[in-house]
This record gives structure tokens, sequence and C-alpha cells, in this order.
């Protein structure tokens, strides 16, 4: 479970996170919307322990990242695909992650097959595609074979395969039981993909609600989504 209490993040004069509370449940894929600048990524490092906030916490299993005994066999994340030492190979690169959590190399081979890598697994993460790193970001994740798991656009350069791909991997760790917070733009994908939504505005809750209760108030969840965030925008193009 991922509990975010009373959470606040400012940088200098910017608030990217504004009194936000939220609890992401296990069980469910668990989607985390809103337009850009939302405060989702900085939300999503809070609970990795890679930003500090400002007030309030963010909690994994009822306790801090800092805290937690052993972090990888809590919680797994794909933030950002591209961060990523280029002039290794997958192998090596996944071996590193397992070797500093304390996770035996023979789970390796296995997230590699996971995500369908096995083939290039010795080639240089240098020369992968998007999607590519997108998988392997997705098996960094699962490398501790952790109960709570958050992926920040990971449908980004996916193609129409890896999409469903994707969509499935994320109701099946669901159904595993495990705790999945995904965040997309891509609403109809969302649609398809998700449970439960937690909608974030200029760093504050919105709404938190299931895809039904939305989908039956609206035609389309895109249509939800951008009644919702109407006064929350902040970077939209002038019209
Ligand atoms: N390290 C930082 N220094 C200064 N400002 C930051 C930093 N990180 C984030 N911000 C600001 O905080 C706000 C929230 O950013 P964040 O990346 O969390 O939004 P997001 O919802 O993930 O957006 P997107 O959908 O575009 O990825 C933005 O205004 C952003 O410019």
């Amino acid at each position: 479970m991922i509990e975010v209490r009373e959470l606040t993040k400012r940088y200098g004069d910017t608030a990217a996170v504004d009194g936000l509370s939220f609890r992401v449940e296990p069980g469910h894929v668990t989607g985390f919307l809103g337009p850009n600048g939302a405060g989702k990524s900085t939300t999503m490092r809070i609970v990795l322990g890679l930003d500090a906030p400002t007030s309030g916490e963010a909690l994994v299993n009822g306790r801090r990242y800092a805290t937690l005994p052993r972090p990888m066999r809590a919680v797994g994340a794909l933030l950002d695909a591209g961060a990523v030492h280029g002039g290794r190979s997958a192998f090596d690169h996944l071996s590193c992650l397992a070797l500093a959590g304390g996770i035996g190399r023979s789970r390796v081979a296995e997230v590699l097959e996971a995500v369908g890598l096995t083939g290039v697994a010795r080639r240089l993460v240098g020369g992968f595609s998007l999607g590519m790193k997108q998988r392997l970001g997705i098996a960094a994740a699962l490398l501790g074979d952790p109960g709570v798991l958050m992926f920040d656009e990971p449908v980004n350069g996916l193609d129409p395969e890896g999409v469903r791909w994707i969509r499935e991997l994320m109701r099946a760790l669901a159904a595993e039981g495990r705790t999945v917070l995904l965040s997309s733009h891509l609403m109809s994908e969302m649609a398809l993909t998700a449970d439960r939504l937690v909608v974030v505005g200029r760093g504050r809750l919105i709404a938190d609600t299931t895809v039904r209760e939305l989908t039956g108030r609206y035609p389309t969840l895109e249509d939800a989504y951008l009644a919702l965030t109407a006064g929350s925008v902040e970077y939209g193009a002038a019209r």
C-alpha cells in the first residue's frame, strides 16, 4: 500500500505538490492522472525517497522509504526509462541493480524473460530503442518481486503490441494482489487498464474515484478527465 499524507513539496516559489493526500490499495491498478506539471512525478519521487518533502509524508507499507528494511523487495518503479548507463548490457545493468539490492543473480534472467528482452540481454543499452528501454526499466522495477509498483508513463514509445503487453502486465500484477500506481496521459489506455483513479492538478487532489464511476457520468474517460482538470491546466496552448 502507498499512503500520501498532507504532502507538500516546494521548489522556490513553486508548490509542485500542495497538501496532497491519497491511498493506493493493493489488488487494483490505480491510474495517476493530471496535466503536465501537476506533481505526479514529484510525488512518485518522494515515495521512492529520491526527493524530500517540504512537509507531510509518503509511506510504503506504513514506512518511509528510507526506513524500509529491504526497499527493492518492497517497492519497484519505472520513472525515467532513459536514465540508464548506455555502455552496459541489459544483463549487466540489471545485475548491478540486483547486487546493490541483495537480490540473487538468477532473478535477472527471470525478469529479462518476463519483459521479452532475453534475446538482447547482452547488447549495449545505448543501442536500445525507447520501447526496449521501457521494457528494461520495467524489468528493473520487477527485480525485487515487490508488492508495490509505480510506473511513470510506461507506454511511452511502445508499439501497439507493447502497449497491450503493458496493459496485461499491469492487470496481472494487480490480480496477484500487488499495489500498482500507473501514470499516463493516454486516457483510452487508462480506461482499459485502471480500476481506480487519483486525479491531481497544480499539486492538489482533484478526484479519488473509480474508472466506472467517471465513465458512468461522462461519455468517455477523456471527457471526464478534461472536465475535472479544466481549471488546472498550467501549460496549455492559447486557443
Ligand atoms: N527539481 C525541480 N526543480 C524545480 N522545479 C521542479 C523540479 N521538479 C519538478 N518541478 C516543478 O514541479 C512541478 C511539478 O512537476 P512534476 O514533474 O512532478 O509534474 P508531472 O505531473 O509529473 O508532469 P508531467 O505530466 O509533465 O510529467 C512543475 O511545475 C515542475 O516544473
